[in-house]
């Protein structure tokens, strides 16, 4: 490798794959490679991107890299998740990705850890080890946990994301640019429960409604608060107590249970519904449908008259598609099929999976699972008037499926690699946020983008990110009170990685006080929308009425949709913050769909995630910005596309000289 450096040649141990792709880089090749020699890098998560990124990064010639990643490997893996085969099946991903790659780099050093990031193992020292972090993570949680590891033990962090076409790379440095939270991610979507409970108009809400409420109530925690009888629990006569009817009496049938679950929740509830004139005047007057009326009494008779053989006891397997001989996924069941199936699967649930009823969460994996709700949601969609879907669709829609692409996942983790690079030579001018579009803008389907400067508000990496006004004279109580919220709403790096436990100092207050204001704190808090996104104010008082104190938030700036460009939005990472559906609803902090409000990602086809036309262009590069990126970038590989033909087309190397090549 040719170099001018005035590094000693024996200093520079050059490593094949990486003058393999030195010529067309502007970065100067020795010194990058001892930087990497002595670079320690930590990645977080080896799916779909951290299996490309660990690849693409001990081909680059870094030596030490650790990787943490806390599942194990599933058959639904292995179309993209190059690195595990179908014999790895069970294990952990980090550990078979670190044998597979020391298999073509057996010189280097790889750790693994089959563990969550957010074990407390992983601290600020822990974190501090390392020259660079890399993200490859699916969710927003970790990646804020992340975040606020890699402030507080500064070290940069490459933060990525990718969702079917569209990808980002975004590059986080402490005091230089923005963190990852400096600019709020909006929740998943969420929707109103009475659209869910008693108004549904789309397929996505019935859904919901199989999947969180009904499902939930079956087979879940019976102790979750559920709001599946909410109507007809405000207008139940009092001698029924309707919670009983999803109880199954010890000498009950499981076809008599199945059908009096049927009978109550898709002709009952409905009926109940539809006594209330006032909300049908402008809507859809849904029918209720009885299982009598879409199910004669033989093909569902008391015992069941139903082909066994083909029902596995692998629980995962268990099916009642299988057992009522259907094969075909993307054919859409008639409303007597999709009954069929919902008593088939309910049947199968406490026959075959007893032992889970009253313990099951909805995973989109659980074949079972998806043909109970989707036959569920399609008996009501029957109900409403809304078009039924197939279970390929239907499952889908539950499981906020966006289908993974390969060549996305590879793309940014080279994008990271190069990312990674230029942080390890301090080269902040050149960081660019990337993204990778699914349709070529101005020619370009990589955009590059100068990074933001740190949000002088945000609550996560300024100095003084919240102004407290506490009035009380008692300055313990006022410590004491920053404190819980310091820790409660993540102001103080260190503090919020026990955002579940409070701080105080012993000694302080005494400990009935503490626990007492703890108590009521955390009540106040739990209802702060987290990022705070608008002005609030807390009024606590202790319960003795001795004290109060009033605390003012001075909240950052709104969340911005006008800053973010076309087509950008990621689920889970960087989406349209509200809808007129939801506006009224505080933001939950979007790290889990899981709690009690109900929420889902949008995606039914008219409104896919990603496709958000409304959004105006971020910071984005003006046309000279873009040739100034591309000059400075002159010698890299560059991946575009021109738009003007239908056939993709790299440009390769060298801008002014570009070679077509035809992909
Ligand atoms: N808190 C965490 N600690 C460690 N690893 C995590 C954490 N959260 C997520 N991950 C890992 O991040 C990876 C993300 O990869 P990816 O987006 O490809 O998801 P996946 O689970 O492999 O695939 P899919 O969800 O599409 O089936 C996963 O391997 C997951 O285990
Ligand atoms: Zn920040």
């Amino acid at each position: 490798m040719a170099s001018s450096h005035s590094h000693s040649i024996a200093d520079i141990k050059v490593h094949k794959p990486f003058s393999s792709i030195s010529p067309s880089c502007r970065f100067n090749a020795s010194d990058v490679v001892l930087r990497f020699q002595g670079a320690k890098v930590l990645m977080v998560g080896a799916g779909g991107i951290g299996c490309e990124l660990l690849k693409t990064l001990a081909l680059s010639g870094f030596h030490d890299i650790h990787i943490i990643d806390m599942d194990t490997i599933e058959v639904s893996n292995l179309n993209r998740q190059f690195l595990f085969r179908q014999s790895h099946v069970g294990q952990s991903k980090a550990k078979v990705a670190r044998d597979a790659v020391l298999k073509f780099r057996p010189d280097i050093s790889i750790t693994s850890y089959h563990a969550n990031v957010k074990d407390p193992d992983f601290n600020v020292d822990f974190f501090k080890q390392f020259s660079v972090v890399l993200n490859g993570l699916d969710n927003l949680d970790a990646r804020r946990h992340v975040n606020r590891l890699c402030l507080a033990a500064d070290v940069p962090l490459v933060e990525s994301g990718t969702t079917g076409f569209l990808g980002q790379v975004t590059v986080h440095v402490k005091g230089k640019t923005e963190c990852y939270e400096c600019q709020p991610k909006p929740a998943p979507k969420t929707y109103p429960v009475c659209t869910i409970t008693s108004t549904p108009s789309k397929f996505v809400h019935c859904i919901v409604w199989a999947k969180d409420l009904l499902f939930a109530k079956l087979l879940g925690d019976k102790n979750q608060e559920n709001d599946l009888n909410v109507r007809s629990s405000d207008a139940a006569s009092s001698s029924e107590n309707v919670d009983d009817v999803f109880e199954r009496r010890k000498d009950e049938d499981i076809e008599q249970y199945g059908r009096k679950i049927f009978d109550h929740v898709f002709g009952y509830n409905i009926e109940l519904a539809l006594s209330n004139e006032e909300t049908w005047k402008n809507r859809y007057r849904p029918k209720p449908i009885y299982s009598k009326d879409v199910l004669s009494e033989e093909l569902a008779p008391q015992n069941g008259n139903v082909d066994k053989s083909h029902a596995s006891d692998d629980e995962l397997t268990i099916s009642a598609m299988a057992s009522l001989g259907m094969k075909n996924p993307q054919d859409i069941w008639s409303v007597n099929e999709n009954s069929r199936i919902f008593l088939e699967a309910l049947r199968l649930f406490f026959t075959k999976r007893e032992k889970e009823v009253g313990n099951l969460c909805f995973d989109k994996d659980d074949q079972l699972a998806v043909e109970f709700v989707t036959a569920a949601a399609n008996i009501r969609a029957a109900s409403f008037g809304i078009p039924l879907h197939n279970l390929f669709e239907a499952k889908g829609i539950a499981g906020n499926i966006v289908h993974a692409v390969a060549t996305t996942n590879a793309v940014i983790a080279g994008l990271i690699v190069i990312e990674a690079i230029k942080v390890l030579r301090n080269d902040i001018k050149s960081y660019r946020m990337t993204y990778c579009l699914e349709h070529p803008s101005r020619n370009m389907l990589l955009m590059p983008v100068e990074p933001f400067e740190p949000n002088k508000s945000c609550y996560v990496c300024s100095e003084t990110p919240l102004s407290l006004e506490i009035n009380t004279n008692r300055s313990k109580l006022k410590d004491l009170v920053e404190k819980i919220v310091k820790a409660k709403l993540g102001m103080s790096l260190p503090l919020i990685m026990n955002a579940s436990s409070l701080l105080y100092e012993a000694g302080d207050v005494e400990d009935d006080m503490v626990a007492i204001y703890e108590a009521n704190l955390e009540k106040v808090l739990a209802e702060l929308p987290s990022p705070v996104t608008g002005g609030t104010m807390l009024t606590i008082e202790d319960y003795q009425q001795e004290l109060k104190c009033n605390i003012n938030i001075n909240h950052r700036e709104e969340f911005d949709e006008e800053k973010e460009p076309d087509g950008m939005v990621l689920s889970g990472w960087t989406q349209p913050v509200s809808t007129p559906e939801n506006k009224d609803k505080p933001i939950g902090n979007g790290a889990s769909t899981s709690d009690a409000t109900i929420a889902a990602t949008e995606s039914e086809k008219d409104d896919e995630i990603g496709i958000v036309s409304p959004l105006k262009k971020r910071k984005l590069p003006d046309d000279s910005d873009i040739s100034k990126a591309a000059a400075e970038t002159k010698n890299h590989k560059q991946l575009q596309v021109i738009d003007d033909e239908d056939d993709l087309v790299v440009l390769e190397g060298n801008l002014d000289g570009f070679k077509k090549r035809r992909l």
